[in-house]
């Protein structure tokens, strides 16, 4: 089943100097129980596409969109404040420096505490105290953290970043979402503790069926931790589909050229040669070109790509591109 599906959603950017897209007509289809990667360079509109799905934007953002499907249902027809329910019961957030998210002032067990429902709690009020510390300990053990006494007595400042992402990620599971967006939750974080920070979004993923939408730019675990992506240039969706398929035979020129940049990926590329990429760098966003925002970097374009391609399906992908590569084959 579909967990979420959302088409040509456009975020504006209006002030007195400034009307601008950010995102330009992007479309997400995420299946239940995936992981699915949002990819794209920094800038691309990742964490605003999240925050727009999220509705944590603020007013100078305008979101419209076609079409939000969250589980099947028609989240447009609903209320604001019915869809603001709906997101905070099914979706948890996390983001990139885990240290900032968390209270410097609050022992970390407090904080947990904080956000355990009291529903959970079932006990009298004698012994609350006591099962609000087991609980903390348990969604402690939950998240891989032994020393659980150690860590609920701990300052976030006193913790390394990738304890405070696994606890930022024990928050997240508490009221048990549907869907985690994981917002670059790896950043800047040396590789160990990288590793154990995605291996534990996988088990999670695996054993609680919880779907997580990986926002990076880090090709490497998305072609080692996700089933599925959707590429994003300048605010614009360029292709998404099944990992395995878009890293065997990508139809969009950038995808292509993406995955050649790196090495492991690029099994053709003679020793000691340069490795590919696109000329230029991707323009600011007072400056963005008309239509398709790649062409004027894009090896294809022509004079075609200044009107923005329309979606096409076409084997299990989709990708908006004028002039496709590998078609034929
Ligand atoms: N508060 C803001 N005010 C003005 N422009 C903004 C604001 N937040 C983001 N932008 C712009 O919107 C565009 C998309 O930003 P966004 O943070 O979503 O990119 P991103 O892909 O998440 O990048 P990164 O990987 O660096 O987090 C960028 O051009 C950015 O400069």
């Amino acid at each position: 089943m579909m967990l979420l599906d959302v088409r040509n959603l456009t975020v504006q950017l209006k002030t007195e100097s400034l009307d601008v897209s950010a995102i330009d007509k992007m479309s997400l289809s995420m299946r239940d129980g995936s992981i699915h990667a949002l990819v794209g360079e920094t800038g691309s509109g990742k964490s605003l596409f999240a925050r727009a799905l999220t509705g944590t934007l603020s007013d100078k953002w305008h979101v419209k969109a076609d079409r939000f499907f969250w589980q099947g249902e028609d989240l447009l027809r609903k209320s604001e404040e019915q869809r603001r329910q709906i997101i905070s019961k099914d979706i948890a957030m996390i983001f990139q420096e885990p240290k900032l998210s968390l209270d410097p002032t609050a022992r970390i067990g407090e904080q947990i505490e904080e956000v355990i429902p009291k529903s959970d709690f079932t006990g009298s009020f004698w012994t609350r105290r006591q099962e609000r510390k087991t609980l903390v300990n348990k969604l402690l053990l939950k998240v891989g953290i032994k020393h659980y006494d150690f860590c609920s007595n701990s300052y976030a400042h006193e913790l390394s970043e990738g304890l405070c992402q696994k606890v930022n990620i024990a928050m997240a599971i508490v009221r048990h979402p549907k869907l985690l967006i994981a917002d670059e939750p790896t950043d800047a974080m040396e590789s160990t503790t990288k590793i154990q920070i995605l291996r534990l979004l996988q088990k999670l993923n695996e054993s609680k069926d919880m779907s997580v939408l990986l926002i990076t730019h880090d090709l490497e675990s998305v072609v080692q931790y996700a089933d599925e992506m959707t590429l994003l240039y300048n605010g614009q969706s360029v292709e998404s589909g099944s990992v395995k398929r878009l890293l065997k035979r990508p139809f969009h020129p950038y995808t292509e050229t993406l995955f050649k940049s790196i090495p492991k990926f690029n099994t053709e590329i003679a020793p000691k040669s340069r490795l590919e990429t696109l000329k230029g760098s991707t323009p600011p966003l007072q400056h963005l070109p008309i239509g398709c925002r790649l062409g004027p970097r894009c090896p294809r374009a022509q004079k075609e790509c200044v009107v923005t391609p329309k979606s096409v399906k076409y084997k299990g992908q989709v990708f908006s591109c004028h002039y496709p590569i590998n078609m034929e084959s």
